[in-house]
């Protein structure tokens, strides 16, 4: 069946409700069988005024993570090691429990506790006491471990940014190379993403970029310029900075099997639901949404102190939609811009 025309001035509709509801600005890439169209509104830069620009650079947060699980699954796909193995057997003694596998990693039911929780418990002190802060892995982990387990491994699924940090780890450990050179070999260089780049722990954006702003926890504080800092906090779970084109050619080549085996894709988009509603799940480092008119969306989402992301495509890659609003810590306007979605990939409702 033909794709339905995607619906622009929903999408444009979701970016306005974005800003209404305290994003300075946002936009959105849609790619597909017609073509390119972009949408923006607002600004990148409250100072300047500068408009929001569909070529701007922006952190991704936690789409970090598919980039992170493309290159684990490239490893096992190298045979390099396997999905359901102990992570204790490549990294001996790391993990208090032998019975979580590489594979609970990438699926969130490893029970490791998530260090964020507590880290931003209040938004902006938390964030001001790390922005500058240059962790190692190892530090992350231990604030991890240092809480409850959540579950029994591979008993349920709970994110947990601390099963990425794992997963950063493993891949140093195989590959004996940092995990920035490992995207850029895998993902960024075989795909030209020439504005998507790993630079942590520098704290800037280089080039054109859209500056983030964070919505302190009292109502009323004025927003905080949030754009720089190290987001080491995050590393290998949500440091990647991109643009809209990128995440765009980078799902769309995920999708159409340029980057993994048909075996590990398949794996891969395999899922599991994340809540009781039946249309969010989650597979090996990447979500699914299925949408009211039946299509199936793949991608991964993110949010980082000043930035909310969305980036998906179908599941033959034919169309995919990135779109970003440069604030946090307001949930409506997350929820506001994840409507682009449904306005880019199910069209005008009927009449
Ligand atoms: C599961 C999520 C939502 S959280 C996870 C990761 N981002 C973080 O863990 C940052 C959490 C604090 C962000 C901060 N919030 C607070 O400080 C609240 N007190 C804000 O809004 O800027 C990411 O990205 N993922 C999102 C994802 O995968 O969509």
């Amino acid at each position: 069946t033909a794709d339905p025309a995607p619906d622009m001035e929903g999408v444009t509709a979701a970016l306005k409700a974005a800003m209404a509801n305290g994003a300075p600005g946002a936009m959105a890439r849609l790619t597909g069988p017609d073509g390119v169209r972009t949408r923006a509104v607002g600004v990148r830069d409250r100072v300047s005024g500068a408009a929001m620009d569909t070529r701007a650079r922006f952190r991704v947060g936690s789409v970090s993570k598919t980039f992170s699980s493309v290159v684990l699954l490239q490893l096992v796909d190298e045979g390099a090691l396997e999905l359901d193995a102990p992570v204790n057997r490549y990294l001996p003694g790391l993990l208090p429990d032998d019975r979580i596998t590489v594979r609970h990693l990438l699926t969130h039911r490893s029970g490791l506790a998530d260090y964020t929780d507590k880290m931003f418990a209040q938004t902006v002190p938390g964030f001001e006491a790390v922005r500058n802060r240059v962790f190692g892995y190892r530090e992350l982990l231990d604030l991890s471990l240092a809480e409850p387990r959540t579950t029994e491994p591979g008993a349920a699924y709970k994110y947990s940014n601390t099963n990425f940090v794992v997963v950063g780890m493993l891949i140093e450990k195989v590959t004996g190379k940092a995990v920035g050179r490992e995207y850029e070999r895998r993902i960024i260089e075989p795909l030209r993403l020439r504005h998507t780049s790993y630079v942590h722990p520098d704290t800037r954006i280089k080039g054109t970029h859209v500056r983030g702003y964070l919505h302190p926890d009292e109502a009323g504080a004025p927003l905080v310029d949030s754009t720089e800092q190290t987001v080491s906090w995050a590393q290998s779970a949500g440091a990647i900075i991109s643009d809209p084109a990128d995440l765009n050619t980078f799902m769309t080549a995920l999708m159409t099997g340029r980057l993994l085996s048909p075996r590990m894709l398949e794996a891969m988009t395999s899922v599991t639901p994340t809540d009781a509603t039946n249309t969010r799940f989650y597979g090996l480092g990447l979500r699914r949404y299925d949408l009211t008119c039946g299509t199936r969306v793949y991608g991964h989402t993110g949010t980082v102190q000043g930035f909310y992301t969305y980036a998906f495509a179908t599941r033959d890659g034919r169309r995919s939609l990135s779109a970003m609003a440069n604030t946090s810590n307001r949930g409506a306007a997350n929820t506001a811009l994840g409507g682009t979605l449904e306005a880019a990939f199910c069209g005008k409702k009927p009449a």
